[in-house]
């Protein structure tokens, strides 16, 4: 039987344990990963801190024993500490300190990311939170009920900062939102979307220091307060969320890196050294929208990655279709998603880039219930009208539409082609003159 190790069982190791195992029993699968629980959903993790669900346990879909019932081996809190891709085999070490040693044929790295750590004193304060893992989310939840703590800085106005900015608020808590950028998400959306989430946020009692850069975290043991370059703010609690870096310690001597360390990989998952894949948030992606080479730390690029690198295991040749960077954030009811470049990111890339704006209701004026405005940009190349991305808000669940933008740009149609695909009308859902249709038609 042939021996595949993985290292790393949360999304990207658990995806590609079940392709293999799900798909053929000639291969022996041993995998070890450092954390005690497999395939928590981050993605839960503000509205579980927030109330908005009853608790942790559905934010899990599979375990050890699901996988070993399947036929893999697992070795939970075993870190692996050393790979000789030479004689071609993983060492791990488990809680007891034994050793154990595993030969493969081939190797997967699904080690993921960890939380940006910055070079600021006072990181090691009590109640300096980051929030990656189970343990750090049930670690705040815990600290959350003290009364003592009331005045929470989150710092990075990203995804994870957003979300859990409206969480602590949904807890009673005065929360001030950091980030060195002018606005928030502004790695995902344009200024006009951004301003749209601005709003929703200090309309919601958030307090917003954007443009400002933190120098220290101050207090006697524990956190008092935050020093910025422009402010200092009181604050008991302060939640780190700059975003990731890829796990590379095992490989950064090893294998060919990007330039954030992230695994260089091709579009079959194939690192630098043969017979060894990487998949998820340590991997790199090829992203359609720039076509090149990105790091985009997602959950869905990691199982998608996973079923790829295991169907090439299994002798499958499976080609990577690229992704977009789809992606979708709701907050206090206002929704937001977005795939592709925005037209800020295409110019800094170079792109003689246009964009579309067209915001009309979701469905006829004569339905009352349930009926929201939809604010639609579609950017993209003003030379061939190749569409670059595209971005939507609106307190409708208009989610789906974002998928055919996501597949136009991975088809590379040009925004004219949109203009004219077909798409169905009912008044229950929406127009016969879309906002998608009308957006398309009026680019210059
Ligand atoms: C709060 C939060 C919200 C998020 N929301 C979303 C969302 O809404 N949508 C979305 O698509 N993505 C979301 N993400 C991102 C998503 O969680 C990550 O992209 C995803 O976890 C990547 O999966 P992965 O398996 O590649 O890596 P990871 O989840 O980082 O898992 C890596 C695994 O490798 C193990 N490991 C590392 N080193 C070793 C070693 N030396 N030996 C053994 N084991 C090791 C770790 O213990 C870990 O279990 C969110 C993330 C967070 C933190
Ligand atoms: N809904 C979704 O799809 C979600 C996705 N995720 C993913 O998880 C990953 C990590 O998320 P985040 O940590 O939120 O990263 P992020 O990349 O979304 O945001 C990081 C933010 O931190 C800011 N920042 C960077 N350095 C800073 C500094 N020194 N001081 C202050 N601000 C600074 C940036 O300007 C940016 O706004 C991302 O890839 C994200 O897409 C996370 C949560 C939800």
């Amino acid at each position: 039987m042939k021996k595949i190790v993985i290292v790393g069982a949360n999304h990207a190791g658990t995806s590609a344990i079940n392709t293999i195992l799900d798909n053929s029993k000639d291969f022996e699968v041993t995998v070890f990963d450092a954390n005690s629980n497999i395939s928590f959903l981050g993605c839960g993790m503000a509205l579980w801190i927030g109330n908005q669900i009853d608790g942790p346990e559905g934010l899990f879909y599979s375990n050890k024993a699901l996988l070993e019932s399947k036929g893999a081996k697992i070795y939970m809190e075993t870190p692996v500490t050393h790979i000789d891709y030479d004689q071609k085999i993983v060492t791990g070490v488990t809680q007891s300190g034994e050793e154990i040693k595993a030969p493969y044929d081939q190797l997967i790295l699904a080690t993921g990311s960890q939380p940006i750590v910055p070079p600021i004193p006072g990181m090691t304060l009590e109640n300096v939170q980051l929030v990656k893992l189970y343990q750090h989310a049930d670690e705040v939840i815990k600290k959350l009920e003290s009364p003592a703590i009331q005045n929470i800085a989150v710092v990075g106005a990203g995804y994870i900062g957003v979300e859990l900015a409206e969480a602590f608020k949904r807890n009673g808590k005065n929360v001030t939102l950091i980030d060195i950028a002018d606005t928030c998400l502004p790695v995902y959306y344009d200024t006009p979307f951004t301003d749209m989430m601005k709003q929703n946020l200090g309309d919601n009692g958030i307090k917003l220091a954007f443009g400002e850069t933190v120098k220290a975290i101050e207090g006697d043991s524990k956190v008092e307060r935050i020093i910025t370059d422009k402010n200092q703010y009181d604050v008991e609690m302060v939640v780190m969320a700059i975003g990731f870096r890829p796990n590379n310690a095992l490989g950064k001597d090893n294998l060919e890196l990007f330039r954030n360390g992230a695994y260089l990989v091709d579009k079959h998952q194939r690192t630098s050294i043969k017979d060894v894949y990487a998949i998820g948030d340590c991997a790199t992606v090829y992203d359609n929208s720039i076509e090149g080479t990105n790091y985009i730390a997602l959950a869905t690029n990691a199982v998608r990655s996973a079923i790829v690198a295991a169907h090439n295991v299994l002798g499958n040749d499976l080609e990577s279709a690229g992704v977009q960077g789809s992606n979708g954030i709701s907050i206090f009811d206002l929704k937001m998603v977005s795939t592709g470049m925005t037209h800020a990111k295409a110019l800094s890339n170079g792109y003689e880039a246009s964009f579309v704006d067209f915001e009309d209701y979701q469905k006829p004026e004569f339905i009352k219930e349930d009926n929201h405005k939809v604010k639609l940009r579609i950017v993209y190349d003003a030379n061939t009208r190749r569409v670059l991305g595209a971005q939507m808000a609106s307190k409708h669940d208009m989610s789906m539409g974002i998928h055919f933008f996501s597949l136009a740009i991975q088809q590379k149609l040009t925004v004219d082609q949109l203009a004219l695909a077909d798409l169905f009308f009912l008044p229950h859902f929406n127009k016969p003159y879309n906002y998608v249709t009308m957006a398309a038609l009026s680019a210059k």
